[in-house]
C-alpha cells in the first residue's frame, strides 16, 4: 500500500486517532455541557490510536477486526461523518458509503424523494438525477413500493434502494459493509457484478466479518485491532493470520503455533506426466485439471496436537494421477498424524480459486458425530473423501485442509494448512459460473 506516487493516493491517514468521551454518570454528561469544556467528568476512551495508512487509486481494500476493533469509527473518519481527535486523513475524490447513505436517508420521505436527497447529497445535480432515476429504480427493484416511505420498507428493500443510489453516482471511493448481507441471494449477486465492475476503475473499501469474501474480493486487507493496525498486506496472507488469531484463543494449552510460507502456484508443467495425455489433449476445450503434490512448507497454523502429513487426489483405485478432467470420481485422501490422544477428531478440506472464494468442500464432522473414532497419541490416519469431480473453469486453485477436534462450531485447530496442494486447469469448457456440474442428461424436446 506504500511506495507509490503521491498522484495516485487517495486517502492518507497519518497519526490518525479519535477518542470518545465516557461518562461515568449520566449528570456527568450535563455538567460537563454546563462547564464547556472548562472542567473534564468525563473518560476518554480511543477508538483508533495512530494510524497511517496510504490507499492507491483502483485498490481493493478490506476491513477487518473484531467486534469494537474500531471499524466503523475509521469509516466514519473516512467519510467525514467525524472528526479526527488527532492527525489527519486525507480522501482524494467523491466518497459514497452504504453506511452512511442507510443511515442518511429520511424515513418520512418515499423512496423516490430519498433517492433525490442522497443522490444530490453524493454530489449529482438535479439533471444527473432526473437522467438516471429510472436506472436507479430498476436497479433497486423495489416496484411500487418506491412511492412508499421509506420507514414502511424492510431492511432488504432499504438495502436495495440505498445500493441502487450508491451504484450512480459515479463514487471514486466506494465503501461496502456487511449491508451486502441483509439482501437476498439475487440481489447480493447483482451487488457483486456491480462490485466487481466497480473495480476496475475505483477504490474499493469492503468491511465484512466474512474472511472468506474478503480474501475473495480485496488485493489488501487491514487487520484493526483495539484501535490499533495490527497487519496490512495481501488480503489472503492477513486473512490467515485473522483467522488463525481467532483460533488461537480457542486454545487453552498455549500450544498453538503459526509457520510455514506462501509459495507462487507452480508453473504450468505436470510433475508426472499422466499415459492418457496425449489422446485426452486431442480436444481443445477438454477440462484440463493438473494437481500438483502436497506442499510441506504450505503456512499454517493451529496446536499441532495432530498434523496433516500428505494430501493427495487420487482414483477410488487409490492412483495418483496428476492429471483430471472434470467429471470423473476421484479421493481426496488427507493423511495425519496424531502426537496427542484425538476424542472427536475432524478432517476436512476447501477447494479455493485464485481469489480464495471457496467453491467446495466437506469435513467427517457429521458422518461421525455420532460416534467419533477415538485416535490415541502417536498413531497415522488418513481422512478420505470420494466425490464426482466437478469441471473448474481455467485457472489455479489451492487446497486448504485442516484437523481440527471438536465440533463444527467449537473446535480446536490442531493443523489448518492453507494451499497444502494447488491445481492448475488449463483447458475447460466451462465459460460461466465458478464449477460446472456434470450433466447426466441434456435434452432439447419439441412439443
Ligand atoms: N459514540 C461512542 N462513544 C463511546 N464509545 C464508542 C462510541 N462509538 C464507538 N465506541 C467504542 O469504540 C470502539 C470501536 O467501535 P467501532 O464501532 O468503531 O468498532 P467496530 O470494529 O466497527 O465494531 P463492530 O464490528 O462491532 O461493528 C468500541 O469499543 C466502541 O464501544
Amino acid at each position: 500500500m506504500t511506495g507509490c506516487p503521491t498522484a495516485e493516493l487517495v486517502i492518507e491517514a497519518a497519526g490518525l486517532g479519535k477518542a470518545y468521551p465516557v461518562f461515568k454518570r449520566p449528570q456527568d454528561r450535563l455538567k460537563q455541557m454546563l462547564m464547556r469544556g472548562r472542567r473534564k467528568y468525563y473518560d476518554e476512551y480511543w477508538a483508533l490510536k495512530d494510524i497511517a495508512l496510504t490507499v492507491r487509486r483502483g485498490e481493493t481494500v478490506g476491513l477487518i477486526g473484531r467486534n469494537g476493533a474500531g471499524k466503523s469509527t475509521f469509516l466514519q473518519l473516512l467519510c467525514g461523518t467525524l472528526a479526527p481527535t488527532t492527525g489527519r486523513i486525507a480522501v482524494h475524490g467523491r466518497v459514497a458509503a452504504l453506511l452512511e447513505l442507510g443511515a442518511g436517508f429520511n424515513p418520512e420521505f418515499t423512496g423516490r424523494e430519498n433517492v433525490h436527497l442522497a443522490a444530490s447529497v453524493l454530489g449529482l445535480s438535479d439533471e444527473e438525477i432526473n437522467a438516471r432515476y429510472d436506472s436507479i429504480a430498476a436497479f433497486a427493484g423495489i416496484g411500487d413500493f418506491i412511492e412508499q416511505p421509506v420507514k414502511f420498507y424492510s431492511s432488504g428493500m432499504y438495502a436495495r434502494l440505498a445500493f441502487a443510489v450508491v451504484a450512480h453516482v459515479d463514487a471514486d471511493i466506494l465503501i461496502v459493509d456487511e449491508i451486502l448481507a441483509v439482501g437476498d441471494a439475487a440481489f447480493t449477486q447483482k451487488c457483486m457484478r456491480f462490485i466487481h465492475r466497480f473495480k476496475e476503475r475505483g477504490t474499493l473499501f469492503f468491511v465484512s466479518h466474512d474472511i472468506n469474501q474478503v480474501s475473495a474480493l480485496c488485493d489488501t486487507a487491514i487487520w484493526l485491532d483495539s484501535g490499533t493496525v495490527r497487519a496490512v498486506g495481501p488480503a489472503k496472507d492477513v486473512c490467515h493470520d485473522y483467522l488463525a488469531d481467532m483460533y488461537r484463543e480457542q486454545d487453552k494449552n498455549d500450544r498453538f503455533r503459526i509457520g510455514g510460507h506462501r509459495t507462487p502456484p507452480p508453473p504450468a508443467v505436470r510433475s508426472r506426466p499422466d499415459v492418457r495425455d496425449e489422446r485426452l489433449r486431442m480436444s481443445e476445450r477438454r477440462n484440463a485439471i493438473e494437481i500438483f503434490d502436497f506442499n510441506p512448507d504450505a503456512p499454517w497454523f493451529g496446536t499441532r496436537g495432530a498434523t496433516v502429513a500428505n494430501v493427495r487426489i487420487t482414483t477410488p483405485e487409490g492412483a495418483a494421477l496428476s492429471l483430471f478432467h472434470g467429471g470423473e470420481e476421484v479421493v481426496v485422501r488427507i493423511a495425519c498424524d496424531s502426537h496427542v490422544a484425538l476424542t472427536r477428531p475432524i478432517v476436512g478440506f476447501l477447494i479455493k480459486d485464485r481469489l480464495g472464494q471457496p467453491l467446495f468442500g466437506d469435513n467427517t464432522f457429521l458422518t461421525f458425530q455420532e460416534a467419533p473414532p477415538a485416535i490415541p497419541a502417536g498413531r497415522s490416519f488418513e481422512a478420505s473423501f470420494q466425490f464426482q469431480l466437478p469441471y473448474l473453469p481455467v485457472g489455479d486453485y489451492a487446497m486448504t485442509v485442516a484437523v481440527a477436534e471438536g465440533t463444527q462450531s467449537d473446535c480446536v485447530q490442531h493443523h489448518w494448512v492453507d494451499e497444502a496442494l494447488f491445481l492448475k486447469v488449463v483447458s475447460s469448457h466451462v465459460a460461466r459460473g465458478l464449477v460446472g456440474v456434470p450433466m447426466h442428461a441434456i435434452r432439447l424436446d419439441m412439443s
